[in-house]
């Protein structure tokens, strides 16, 4: 058997990664594509070889050749489409940040539980042997007891005020919501629950949503998290450092996956780069856990952990000193 996909969105995502991460896992198919306007859905189509087409989603969603949706739309498309998915008994792979607000997550997890559908979430850092070897020097205890972690990550594109990314009520929010969400579920794979959020944004001067966010989160373990994002700065950073007694581990960029281990032995720089398709771990773990009946590793109740934390805050920087009006 194989897992008969139909990818809901496509953009530049789906173009770059998701579609040949579906075609070139044994497990799945990719049986069906969507969007609204037909003549780019025509170009994918014929460039990917898909053999249906559709521009709504909800016809997509009904074909019977279709088991299993990956949902690559703007985020405020991930809830309707993701319902609309459940009500007709089809599983889900939802883009990152899972939606605008854990309200809306709380319903895709009940309307999935309830048809008995599985629903994952595309945060594929997860998977990231970099990650993977962190985490596993913090549980093995030689960083020592583990004081912080921080990340600095930014897009250096300009957007502009009517891209989705950069509208509250089509993106959620600004950098914290499309490039934060993912570093925050690595703190939370690496570090567990946190007990408070503290945050600060500043509103672009271009659009709507903040183009700059600082989030101080206090774990349940102690451990103090920082995480900085940017929209709009020259040469990004993606890096990240864990700062325990007895050790340091950096990287200086995640997709690239080098990271230095600094102990009272010395520094050693390790190489873990990530697979060439980053988004291939993902669709390997979802096939697999639909075909044998378990869950994949990153589930909706997952997911839904980084909108908890973002709307924590969102809404601290409304109460903090900030230049965001929010
Ligand atoms: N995991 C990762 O590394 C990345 C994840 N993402 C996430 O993927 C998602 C998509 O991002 P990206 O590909 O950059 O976005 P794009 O804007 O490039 O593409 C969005 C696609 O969705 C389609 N679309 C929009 N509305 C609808 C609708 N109502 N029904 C059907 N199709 C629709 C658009 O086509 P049309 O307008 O013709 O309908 C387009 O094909 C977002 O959630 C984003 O956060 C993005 C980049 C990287
Ligand atoms: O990782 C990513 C790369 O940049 C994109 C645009 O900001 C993000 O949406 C995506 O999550």
């Amino acid at each position: 058997m194989t897992i008969r996909w139909g990818l809901i969105g496509v953009g530049d995502i789906a173009n770059k990664r998701v579609a040949a991460a579906i075609q070139n896992d044994p497990n799945s198919e990719l049986v069906a594509v969507c969007r609204r306007s037909e003549a780019p859905l025509q170009e994918f189509a014929d460039q990917f070889k898909v053999p249906l087409r559709f521009t709504d989603a909800e016809s997509l969603i009904a074909a019977p050749e279709v088991n299993a949706v990956y949902i690559a739309t703007p985020v405020d498309c991930h809830l309707p489409q993701t319902l609309a998915a459940a009500r007709a008994e089809k599983h889900v792979l939802v883009e990152k940040p899972m939606a605008l607000n854990p309200a809306q997550c709380e319903q895709m997890i009940a309307a999935c539980d309830q048809a008995n559908v599985q629903l994952g979430v595309a945060y594929y850092r997860r998977f990231y042997p970099v990650v993977l070897r962190i985490h596993e020097l913090i549980e093995s205890g030689q960083l020592g007891r583990i004081l912080s972690v921080a990340c600095v990550t930014g897009n250096p594109n300009r957007f502009p005020a009517d891209d989705w990314r950069v509208i509250r009520a089509r993106g959620g929010g600004g950098p914290l919501m499309d490039i934060g969400s993912h570093r925050l579920d690595v703190f939370r794979q690496l570090l567990g629950e946190v007990e408070s959020v503290q945050a600060s944004t500043v509103k672009s001067p271009d659009f709507e949503a903040e183009e700059m966010a600082t989030v101080l989160l206090v774990f349940a373990n102690g451990v103090h998290g920082v995480l900085q994002c940017y929209f709009g700065t020259v040469d990004a950073p993606d890096r990240l450092e864990v700062i325990g007694t007895d050790g340091r581990v950096t990287v200086e960029d995640l997709n690239q996956g080098d990271l230095v281990l600094a102990t009272e032995a010395g520094r050693s720089l390790e190489s873990h780069p990530p697979a060439d398709n980053l988004h291939a771990p993902l669709i390997e773990d979802f096939s697999a856990a639909l075909l044998q009946n378990g869950n994949p590793a990153i589930s909706g109740r997952v997911g839904k952990t980084t909108n908890d934390w973002i709307q924590m805050a969102y809404d601290d920087s409304r109460r903090s000193v900030s230049r965001d009006g929010r």
